[in-house]
């Protein structure tokens, strides 16, 4: 094919381009061979590859593919814009794809773009193959540690990564990953032929170690995202972190309004869009229903906050009425998407777990930072769904979260005109007593929500009656479809004494542990019994 395709077309090439070739700058041909074997009427002359030389080192012997022609279909990826200089030549733009027709030509390859669907004839080194190391966006080639930490704070995106070279040890390469505020690296280790971070995995290229640990952590702080763009500094969504006080302030002119996703207590939440580009989803203050200064403590909690398992804070609208708080768009509040589900065939134990251990590691961070949240509650739980990882839980409204002083364990609530009791520690509900021990009551409600797929609790007892019955000792019963190990783990949240209540960071580890004990397929639902309809809405 490649040879038909050739003798076609190469005619046309042949004088304009010996003319113009003299406009470039010299560069030697690597490949007099392939070129003495056409015919000198029909060969084009040699083309030198000028490169753009402030970006782009001439290519390395390890990218140079055999100088003969493409039998099988070789892809090559542009690096940088190319403009036509000579009759003949193809235009591309940096990531289009190519398809490589013929390599004869020295310097030049005939192409077709496969973005434009046209042909002719391209400089080879601006273009790396398709699997190459070159062609990933992700490798960055000879890059400072120094540099990196600075793009990624720059560009300030979680699970952001590059690859580059190692500074010191030269068969090395380096993964610097973004996490949240902080740039980690990882020293990717070669030998044998293999490329690793651990011995325990070991793979073939860096490119099949990227893939891997973009489809999970497996070990690392997060799961891979997306690299920087090169060349630009800051994504085109928001720069979310580093940000002074007023650098979370956007105009809101830049918010469009799509549709009306519900409404709390505070006011609407709707899903819009910020700059036309980002999905985001707008908090308003519904006039009246709180000063703007209760409002905006709020906004000020969440962005002391960062954690995956919480809801991200992106912006606030708070120069005028209604106040904006604009956040991470999530799919559903958790117990409406458990109550969704068709219980048994759809959702395992297994999954149940994972999304009560998501929670658990949430609010190990709040707890780490001394935060109380006081609503802890499955509602307030947002589900994201469309990705490759399952049901990814996050934890939402801060609203009535309070720093909680080092000195001063315990918040003394003022103000309290609502509360829901059902979830409520008892020291908190009559004694307005809030510490992390009565988010951990909370949360032991919410596993109850849970594993009776979004069931309320204490069914058919009013808030009176369940405060009443739980301070004489009344606990709910097991769920039907949880087993003992986690029951245990839910009773031991509703110690009557806050101080015998475990921490968020044992409760994590706990269920952890138990959703990794999986691999044998011990977890499954207890054998015992139909599902209880008191217990499963
Ligand atoms: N970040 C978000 N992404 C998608 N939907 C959201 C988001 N935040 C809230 N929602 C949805 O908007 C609705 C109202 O949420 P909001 O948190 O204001 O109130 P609530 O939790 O339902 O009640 P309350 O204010 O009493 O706690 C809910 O249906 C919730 O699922």
């Amino acid at each position: 094919m490649g040879n038909l395709l050739s003798s076609e077309r190469r005619p046309t090439f042949s004088l304009p381009r010996r003319r113009l070739s003299l406009k470039r700058s010299p560069r030697k041909s690597s490949n007099k061979a392939g070129a003495s074997s056409l015919p000198a009427s029909v060969q084009p002359a040699p083309k030198p590859c000028p490169g753009p030389p402030s970006i782009a080192p001439p290519p390395t012997p390890s990218l140079l593919p055999p100088q003969v022609p493409v039998e099988q279909p070789e892809i090559v990826i542009a690096m940088y814009d190319y403009t036509e200089r000579t009759e003949g030549d193809l235009n591309f733009k940096k990531d289009d794809r190519m398809i490589i027709l013929d390599k004869r030509n020295g310097g030049w390859w005939k192409a077709r773009n496969l973005s434009t669907n046209t042909e002719g004839y391209i400089p080879m080194n601006y273009v790396a193959d398709e699997t190459s190391l070159e062609a990933q966006k992700w490798y960055f080639g000879m890059f400072k540690r120094a540099e990196a930490e600075k793009l990624l704070t720059q560009w300030s995106q979680h699970s952001a990564f590059i690859v580059r070279k190692s500074e010191t040890n030269p068969l090395d390469f380096s993964l610097s990953v973004y996490d949240y505020s902080t740039v980690k690296h990882y020293r990717i280790r070669t030998a044998a032929n293999k490329f690793y971070i651990t011995h325990k995995v070991k793979f073939d290229t860096i490119q099949l170690l990227i893939q891997h640990y973009s489809s999970k952590e497996d070990g690392l702080c997060v799961k891979l995202g997306h690299p920087p763009i090169k060349g630009q500094s800051t994504p085109q969504t928001l720069s979310l972190t580093h940000r002074t006080q007023d650098e979370w302030e956007v105009p809101r002119a830049s918010i469009k309004l799509i549709k009306c996703l519900g409404e709390g207590h505070y006011g609407e939440v709707w899903q819009g869009e910020y700059n036309g580009t980002l999905a985001v989803a707008v908090k308003q203050l519904k006039p009246g229903s709180m000063s703007r200064d209760e409002f905006l403590k709020e906004a000020a909690v969440m962005k002391n906050l960062n954690h995956k398992k919480l809801v991200k804070l992106y912006a606030v609208c708070s120069m005028e009425e209604p106040i904006y708080i604009i956040e991470e768009l999530m799919d559903q509040c958790l117990n409406k998407y458990l109550q969704e589900q068709t219980t048994q065939d759809k959702t395992s134990l297994k999954d149940l777990t994972n999304m009560a251990a998501q929670v658990a590691d949430g609010m190990q961070y709040l707890e780490s930072k001394n935060f109380i949240h006081r609503d802890l509650a499955a509602r307030n739980v947002l589900v994201s769904l469309h990705n490759d990882e399952g049901v990814i839980c996050k934890i939402a409204d801060f609203g009535l979260a309070r720093v909680l002083q080092a000195h001063d364990k315990i918040y003394e609530a003022q103000n309290v005109l609502h509360f829901p009791v059902k979830w409520t520690a008892p020291e908190a509900a009559t004694h307005m007593k809030f510490t992390i021990k009565s988010d951990v009551w909370s949360f032991g409600v919410l596993m109850h929500e849970i594993f009776t797929f979004g069931g309320t609790p204490y069914p058919g007892m009013s808030n009176q009656e369940t405060l009443a019955q739980v301070e004489k000792g009344y606990r709910m019963p097991c769920p039907v479809i949880m087993t003992e190990e986690l029951y245990d783990i839910m009773l031991t949240c509703w110690k009557a004494q806050p101080a015998e209540r475990p921490t968020f960071e044992t409760i994590q580890w706990r269920l952890e542990d138990y959703y990794h004990n999986d691999e044998a397929g011990q977890l499954g639902y207890k054998e015992t019994g139909e599902l209880n309809e008191e217990e499963v809405k």
